[in-house]
């Protein structure tokens, strides 16, 4: 089912969410939230010493480090049942400890430096929005946070404000909206008879791309690939994982079989960005699989959603596919956005030395058809 198209307060709410994550990115404290609840965030990866001074001029209560559960759960604080977790701080907890525990490159170098208090409370709207809007801005999913202090006037010094719903609702809106914004031939060695088709979500994030092979006839499923962008994996031809392979493969597949599409989505680490997907593989260095690697960085072992790829599907004129996966969640995921997967097309490549573990780890812990 294709979801309505979101108000056009809905839009504007969805590029205050893009215009937050940059101010994120720059170590700026942001307001989320609405006049019931609002608290004042920044990243703790990105915001000096000025900056969360500057953040504690607009708190109206103590401080509190935001972490994920998944993060927590690495630092020993008590699972609280949250998704968000907590953690106030205070002379020891300070905020150079807290930019330290959020991040894992430290965690078997820094000792033991616990304990941390738990708290159970759930927290507020603003804080689970804190960590999400971290996440949006593809930095460390940890904020630190405070409720906004009563009479506090972020607007008059130009600290952005956004509602916590539109944060927590930025990615289905901005799939339910993408915008086809270019499209162009471009022959490829795999494949000559190619167009290249983009779209870029209504947040104004980063764009996707259609590749499509030939003139693949609507009313029949069509042969796809839909791939998460790596640039280690694709650009570079890193033997860590099975990207670069599975890329070429199936752009060279499509073309032996006269027609099809590949979607290379902005979607990076499995959702996560390049640069927190390097976080994972420092980790990987140090002995965890991939999965355990993504959860101690504070992610979910997957973060991608595959409402943007169905749109696109759908946009091109596409409602059922022959789908070249070995992924069961793809499958699923896709189905669920309202494309009928007609057969999963099994896409795997011989494994090197480097990414044997890799393929292992998809086949024991997500299920991969390996
Ligand atoms: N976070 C993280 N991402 C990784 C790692 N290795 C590869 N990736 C990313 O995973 C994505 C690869 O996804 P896909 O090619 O769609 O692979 P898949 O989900 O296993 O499914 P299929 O290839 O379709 O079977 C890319 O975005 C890569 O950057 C890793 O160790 N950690
Ligand atoms: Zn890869």
């Amino acid at each position: 089912m294709t979801p309505a198209p979101p108000s056009e307060q809905r839009l504007r709410a969805v590029r205050e969410v893009d215009r937050a994550a940059a101010d994120l990115r720059r170590g700026l404290p942001v307001c989320i939230g609405d006049k019931v609840s609002a608290g004042v965030a920044v990243s703790v990866e990105t915001a000096s010493a000025a900056d969360f001074r500057e953040m504690t001029m607009f708190a109206g209560g103590p401080a509190q480090l935001a972490l994920t559960a998944r993060r927590a759960n690495v630092l020993h604080i008590l699972p609280s049942g949250h998704p968000v977790q907590l953690v106030p701080l205070d002379e020891r907890l300070n905020r150079d400890l807290a930019a330290e525990i959020a991040d894992p490159e430290h965690d078997l170098s820094g000792g033991l430096r616990g304990p941390f208090p738990q708290v159970k409370d759930s927290p507020p709207a603003f804080a689970v929005a804190a960590v999400q809007l971290c996440k949006i801005a593809r930095l460390l999913p940890a904020a630190i946070v405070a409720p906004l202090a009563a009479g506090a006037d972020p607007d008059s010094h130009g600290l952005m404000t956004v509602a916590a719903g539109a944060i927590m609702a930025r990615e289905a809106d901005a799939a339910a909206e993408l915008k086809r914004v270019a499209a162009a031939r471009v022959p490829l060695w795999d494949a000559e008879n190619t167009r290249l088709t983009a779209f870029r979500p209504a947040d104004g994030g980063l764009e996707h791309l259609a590749i499509v092979v030939g003139d693949p006839p609507r009313d029949r499923p069509v042969l796809t690939r839909v791939h998460s962008e790596c640039f280690t994996g694709d650009l570079l031809g890193s033997m860590k994982c099975d990207c670069g392979e599975q890329l070429r493969g199936a752009l060279a597949a499509i073309a032996a079989e006269g027609g099809g599409i590949l979607l290379y989505m902005a979607q990076e680490g499995r959702g996560i960005g390049l640069i927190n997907k390097l976080r994972a593989y420092a980790l990987q260095d140090q002995g965890f699989d991939t999965v355990d690697a993504n959860l101690r960085v504070g992610f979910e072992t997957d973060e991608r959603l595959f409402a943007p790829a169905a749109e696109m599907l759908k946009r091109l004129g596409f409602s059922a596919v022959r789908l070249m996966t070995n992924n069961p969640e793809k499958v699923a995921g896709l189905a669920a956005e309202g494309i009928e997967v007609v057969e999963r097309v099994p896409h795997s490549f011989p494994a090197n030395p480097h990414n044997a573990d890799y393929l292992a780890t998809k086949k024991s812990r997500t299920g991969h058809f390996l």
